[in-house]
This record gives C-alpha cells, sequence and structure tokens, in this order.
C-alpha cells in the first residue's frame, strides 16, 4: 500500500491508499523538528485507532518546507523499508513536465495538483488551493503546469492584519451577511472575506481571459466550501485532489520502473 504524504507550510497530511480508496487521512501540523520516531508513535497510534491494519510498502511525499524531508525520508526507510519519492526532486518523475521559466522549482503542491486535476478532468483547468497561500495553478491542454498565481493566504492575511495594527484582534474567518461591519471584528470579517471573494473572481477572470480557451475551475483546500457559499466561483470542491495527484505521480513512477 501507498502512504502519500502531503507536506504544507501550515499542515501535514497523510493518506493510506490501498489502490482503489483512501483508507484514511491524518492530519497534523508542520514542524520541521518532528522525528521520524515520533511520526512513526503518532501514525501507529491513529491506525490502530481506526483499526487499520495496512502494510505499507511505498511512500511519496510533496513537501513545500524543504527541512522536513529529511526526517519523513528515515521514516520511510526505518518503517517501511522504503526510498520514497519526493515530488519535484529529479528522481521522481512527473507525467507531464512543467512549462516555466528556467531556473523556476514549482511548488510540488501544485505539481500534485495539475497531475491529479489532469487525471480527473483532462487540460484546460485551473485549481484554486486555499492553504497557507492562495495558489492559482494552471494545467493546459497536454496535462502541463503552466504556472499561475500565488497570493497571500486567508489566515495569513487575517493574522497579518492582527500582527501590524496594535488594535485589531485575532479574527477568524466567517461569511458576514453586510458589507458595512458596524463593529470592529466585522469590519475584518469584511475586509478578508468580501475582499478574498473580490480576488477569487478578479483572478480567475483574467486567468481565463488571457488563456484564451474554455477553463474548469476546481478548488480544494479547507477554507474553499466557505467561498462556495452561495457564489458560483468554482465548477467543483474536491478535498482530496492534491493527495490524489500524489498517486497519480506514484502510479507513473511504478509503471515507469522508476521504483
Ligand atoms: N470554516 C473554517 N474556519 C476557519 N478555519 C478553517 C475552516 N475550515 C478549515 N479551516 C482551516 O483552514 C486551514 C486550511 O486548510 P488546508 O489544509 O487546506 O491548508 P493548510 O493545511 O492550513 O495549509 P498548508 O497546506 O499550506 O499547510 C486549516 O488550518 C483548517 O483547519
Ligand atoms: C505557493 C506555495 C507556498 C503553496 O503551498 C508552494 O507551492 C510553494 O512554496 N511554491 C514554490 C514557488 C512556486 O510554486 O512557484
Ligand atoms: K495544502
Amino acid at each position: 500500500m501507498l502512504l502519500a504524504i502531503d507536506c504544507g507550510n501550515t499542515n501535514t497530511v497523510f493518506s493510506v491508499w490501498d489502490g482503489e480508496r483512501f483508507l484514511c487521512t491524518l492530519r497534523t501540523s508542520t514542524h520541521h523538528g518532528r522525528t521520524a520516531d515520533a511520526y512513526f508513535t503518532w501514525f501507529s497510534t491513529l491506525m490502530k485507532h481506526y483499526g487499520i491494519e495496512a502494510e505499507i510498502n511505498d511512500v511519496i511525499i510533496s513537501s513545500t518546507v524543504p527541512r522536513v524531508v529529511f526526517n519523513l525520508r528515515i521514516f520511510a526507510d526505518r518503517f517501511f523499508g522504503c526510498r520514497p519519492l519526493v515530488v519535484g526532486r529529479p528522481d521522481c518523475l512527473l507525467p507531464h513536465d512543467p512549462r516555466v521559466d528556467e531556473g523556476t522549482r514549482p511548488g510540488p503542491d501544485r505539481l500534485a495538483n495539475a497531475a491529479g486535476a489532469f487525471d480527473r478532468h483532462g487540460g484546460d483547468v485551473v485549481v484554486v488551493d486555499f492553504g497557507t497561500a492562495t495558489n492559482f495553478d494552471v494545467v493546459a491542454a497536454d496535462g502541463a503546469y503552466v504556472g499561475g498565481v500565488i497570493a497571500p493566504g486567508v489566515n495569513l492575511s487575517l493574522e497579518a492584519l492582527h500582527s501590524g495594527a496594535a488594535a485589531l484582534p485575532h479574527v477568524d474567518i466567517s461569511q458576514p451577511d453586510k458589507v458595512i461591519g458596524t463593529n470592529t471584528v466585522e469590519c475584518i470579517q469584511s475586509g478578508v472575506f468580501w475582499g478574498y471573494i473580490g480576488l477569487i473572481t478578479g483572478i480567475i477572470d483574467r486567468i481565463k481571459a488571457e488563456y484564451g480557451r474554455p477553463m474548469k475551475v476546481i478548488s480544494t483546500g479547507g477554507l474553499a466550501p466557505l467561498f462556495q457559499q452561495g457564489e458560483d466561483l468554482f465548477d467543483r470542491f474536491e478535498d482530496d485532489l492534491t493527495m490524489h495527484g500524489l498517486t497519480v505521480i506514484h502510479r507513473y513512477n511504478k509503471e515507469n520502473g522508476v521504483i
């Protein structure tokens, strides 16, 4: 079985894939100091808790935080006896090579999103991924990742207001009923929520205009549903898109004899 690890700047997600479906999805915060032993203690405890018996013999990692890969490699080697595939490294093949400026290293989560979106929908897709950053990943007709947009994430924007302005409290995101807030919290929520609606709409419209062909818009990431409510921004929401992309990349490497 395959263990797919999606390590973001805020959270790290482990999913076990049996070849047809995900048996479980486990989430922890990202810490570069976490050791291989600590990962295994956490992972095996939760697997036992959910009554899942999985014989893992392959591991694939997408990490937007380079430093955590060291301990995750030891984790894969020590507990599952395998050399993990690390997306973005030269020895991990991609079904379609990205077309970006020379020297650019697209985030592995974006490469996984592109592989997952192409597998499910074919090309001419834009993926909107709501993580620490909000990124828009454009997948061409032939499946290549061809770039996109990186914007500050929702929680990062809220945090920036709180840390940069002495009188502004920490606020959680929610959808305000109206735009004109009548207290500080409502004003912040309005700014970030409606500002974000404008950002998403504006960027998607501009991407479509520049791209010049009809495109599908797929959203992913924990906060995507919040922006879908009552708005017609995305064609689909697919929570497991990055993980699905990792299984696609793993399968491609297996078929091509890399592992
Ligand atoms: N309705 C909500 N209100 C507030 N926070 C939410 C809500 N829904 C999800 N979240 C949080 O939003 C964050 C976004 O989730 P997601 O897993 O997509 O990105 P992340 O893990 O934070 O980012 P990264 O992948 O860059 O580490 C998570 O921390 C999640 O707990
Ligand atoms: C944009 C993020 C932070 C989104 O997780 C990640 O994909 C990343 O670190 N990317 C590297 C730069 C790039 O994608 O062009
Ligand atoms: K993510």
